[in-house]
């Protein structure tokens, strides 16, 4: 492991991020110390992107990929006294964007999905832009090679393999972190589980990570149901299953019934995740749920 770089005392923006980047330094610092005490081996990996300090990342593509949502690329870019050879986090971890315009700086997380050909010091992430929200005034502007500040990753998800069945319940860039948890389950051979995403979509338009589900369904034990509030345009694969309405409680019902050893992960914006871990939680205890 490696000494957590300090932070500059300006990199605290003073505008309540989560995690504050001082706290952090500290958690690190003391993890440090305590790895030391235990280890004297020499770290084989030193990872790209630091969570107790911002690190430049250079904007190396820009794709939309609906009118709302583009799927930006990131490589490393910093100057830093050291040689990273790897980008790591954790699957459903997110990163934080430090933004700056007139009212001073602030910080808004995106989720790194896996894709194929990724840069070896680089990541990958969907975003959606919204019209008047305040980062994402910055996001649209962003070009290749503009230079972006990025802490992390953050977020404490591990995969419980002892689960039969997991439903993952995800609304628009939700998919996010679930493409990137269902991705590495799939991916595990001795996985045993039933992997079923339902996944809700304004239109068809907005059927994030389309292709890519698609051919996650390939694996014996994963299914995917996306549901459309609005159906306009549809043109269906061979095999996709495609709802021309929105996700109900019934289907969420019909689903869980009957199966003992499930767990629901919920992921989309915070009246969605409500709504269902509410519904959820008629059926199943509490610690079976899990909002990302
Ligand atoms: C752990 C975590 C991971 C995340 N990962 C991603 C990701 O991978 N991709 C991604 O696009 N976003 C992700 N987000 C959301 C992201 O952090 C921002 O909240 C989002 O980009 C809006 O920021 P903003 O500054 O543009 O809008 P803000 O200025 O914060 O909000 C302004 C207005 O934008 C609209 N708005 C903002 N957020 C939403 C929303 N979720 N649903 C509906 N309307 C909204 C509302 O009208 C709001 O009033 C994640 C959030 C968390 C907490």
């Amino acid at each position: 492991m490696e000494p957590p770089e300090p932070p500059d005392e300006s990199d605290c923006c003073n505008s309540g991020c989560n995690p504050c980047i001082l706290d952090v330094y500290e958690a690190q610092l003391q993890k440090y110390k305590d790895n030391l005490k235990k280890s004297t081996l020499r770290p084989l990996e030193v990872n790209s992107i630091s969570p107790s300090s911002y690190t430049i990342f250079v904007v190396v593509a820009v794709r939309r990929i609906s009118p709302t949502v583009l799927l930006l690329k990131f490589e490393y870019a910093d100057t830093k006294d050291k040689t990273p050879n790897c980008f790591k986090y954790n699957c459903g971890q997110y990163l934080l964007l430090r933004g700056q315009d007139g009212d001073g700086e602030f910080t808004r997380a995106y989720t790194p999905i896996p894709v194929e050909n990724e840069i070896k010091l680089g990541f990958t992430t969907l975003v959606r832009v919204y019209p008047f929200g305040r980062m994402s005034r910055l996001l649209k502007k962003l070009q290749v090679g503009d230079k972006t500040s990025w802490r992390g990753p953050y977020g404490d998800f591990t995969i419980n393999y002892n689960y039969k069945y997991l439903l993952f319940i995800a609304q628009g860039t939700g998919i996010a972190p679930v493409f990137s948890v269902i991705s590495e389950i799939i991916n595990n051979p001795e996985c045993e589980s039933f992997i079923k995403l339902f996944f809700c979509c304004c239109d068809c338009d907005d059927i994030l990570l389309r292709n890519e589900l698609y051919d996650l369904g390939a694996y014996w034990n994963f299914s995917c149901e996306i549901f459309l509030s609005n159906s306009n345009n549809l043109v269906k694969k061979y095999n996709e299953v495609v709802h021309e309405c929105k996700l109900t409680t019934n289907i969420v019902t019909n689903y869980i019934n009957g199966k003992n050893n499930l767990q629901t992960l919920i992921c989309g914006s915070d009246n969605f995740t409500q709504f269902f871990k509410n519904e959820v939680e008629k059926l199943v205890e509490s610690n079976n749920v899990y909002l990302f």
